[in-house]
């Protein structure tokens, strides 16, 4: 079952799920909290042998997770930086890798301040422009990793002219972290990309009740590689987090069109709002990748980021729908201040020059009735001239 033979919401119903798979024939996926399997005889192996190596929980899982992205291998890991960690894994000392400029804090704190420690060497660029990322390629490079929106920044990328550019070097791995849109919105995978990336802490789980992350991949090379550094570097998640995180992909699709109509509902809000300097959201005529929007995307998640004329501190203080927290994707509204949250750990440097200022906040519209989410936001404005 794939997504060009059935729907999505039917792929995330089904895929994965058949009853047939035990002989109990549960309906909903059993969890399987045992660490080892017995086995008829000291080898060869039965399916599963110790939990690190293979779980059924997680298995189920991972082949929802590959039938929605049009994928063939999934693999999950502990969190989304654990991914990183596992596709990082896949690079060696002396290796290149050119990064979009403007991504999650902790994704540029693990390249400047981890993999560079070992030997994995780095340029950042501003991918709005793929003759900067062909401008950016050496002999020794071998991955690009880029999200489209970007966090906080929402910069799109044009992930068919970025995959169209590296055709010459079929050796250079296209990562995309797809965090922000998730699998609903768009599939890099159909538009270039070797692997695709999550947090499925995020819109995935979209209950902030879990950390996890995820790799798809088409490719059965990459996918060898990948289950290794899963089992080998043994960041996997528990059977109890993967039986969570099927779970919420059930509504995913639910979820994602009520953040759309959320978020954009906020984002023309704010756009008229006097205490409103400029806001940031793909699907508004002034986003300056509003038409790649509409022809790499089927929408846009709940994710708003503004520029506030007033006290950015006093403003965030002052909300009472919307909590002050990191994170994004849940069905909670949350409300942060990349500058000094998620986001510091970008050099200073860096941050003032991609416009991550102090005045900078990013919202994640969660699924609370529409009119109390604007409501909050027209009070907090007004609170904090
Ligand atoms: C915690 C936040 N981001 C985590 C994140 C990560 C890291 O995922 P973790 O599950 O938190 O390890 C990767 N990619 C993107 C685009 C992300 O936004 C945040 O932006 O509030």
């Amino acid at each position: 079952m794939t997504s060009k033979e059935k729907g999505f919401a039917t792929i995330a119903i089904h895929a994965g799920q058949d009853p047939d798979q035990w002989n109990h024939y549960s309906v909903v996926p059993p969890m399987v909290m045992s660490t080892t399997f017995k086995q008829d005889s000291p080898a060869p192996p039965r399916e599963y042998v110790y939990g690190r190596s293979g779980n059924p929980t997680r298995n189920v899982l991972e082949t929802c997770l590959a039938a929605l992205e049009n994928g063939k291998h999934a693999f999950c890991f502990s969190s989304g930086l654990g991914t990183l960690t596992a596709i990082a894994g896949l690079l060696e000392a002396g290796d290149h890798i050119i990064v979009g400029d403007d991504l999650y804090g902790g994704t540029n704190r693990y390249i400047q301040k981890c993999s560079s420690k070992q030997g994995i060497k780095y340029t950042f660029v501003d991918m709005t422009d793929v003759q900067n990322v062909i401008d950016a390629i050496q002999p020794n490079t071998k991955m690009v990793w880029l999200e489209t929106p970007t966090n906080p920044l929402m910069k799109l990328i044009d992930l068919k002219a970025v995959a169209e550019s590296l055709k010459s070097r079929p050796d250079i791995i296209i990562v995309v972290d797809n965090t922000f849109l998730t699998c609903y919105f768009q599939k890099p995978l159909d538009l270039g990309a070797d692997i695709v990336m999550y947090s499925l802490t995020k819109y995935m789980n979209g209950h902030s009740d879990i950390v996890m992350g995820a790799a798809i991949t088409r490719r059965d090379d990459l996918g060898e590689r990948l289950k290794f550094n899963q089992n080998a570097m043994g960041i996997v998640p528990s059977p109890f987090d993967c039986a969570l995180v099927n779970r919420s992909l059930k509504t995913l699709e639910l979820r994602m069109q009520r953040h759309m109509k959320s978020g954009l509902a906020i984002a023309m809000f704010l756009d008229s709002h006097p205490n409103v300097e400029k806001v940031i959201h793909p699907l508004l005529r002034s986003h300056p990748q509003y038409e790649l929007a509409h022809t790499q995307q089927t929408g846009h998640s709940g994710m708003v980021s503004f520029y506030l004329k007033g006290d950015s501190k006093c403003f965030l203080q002052a909300l009472k729908v919307f909590t002050l927290a990191e994170s994004l994707g849940g069905y909670e509204s949350l409300a942060e201040l990349p500058s000094v949250m998620t986001h510091a750990s970008v050099p200073e440097d860096m941050r003032a020059k991609l416009g991550i200022t102090d005045q900078l906040i990013r919202l994640s519209v969660g699924l609370e009735t529409e009119e109390d989410l604007i409501a909050d936001l027209k009070q907090a404005l007004e609170a904090c001239q």
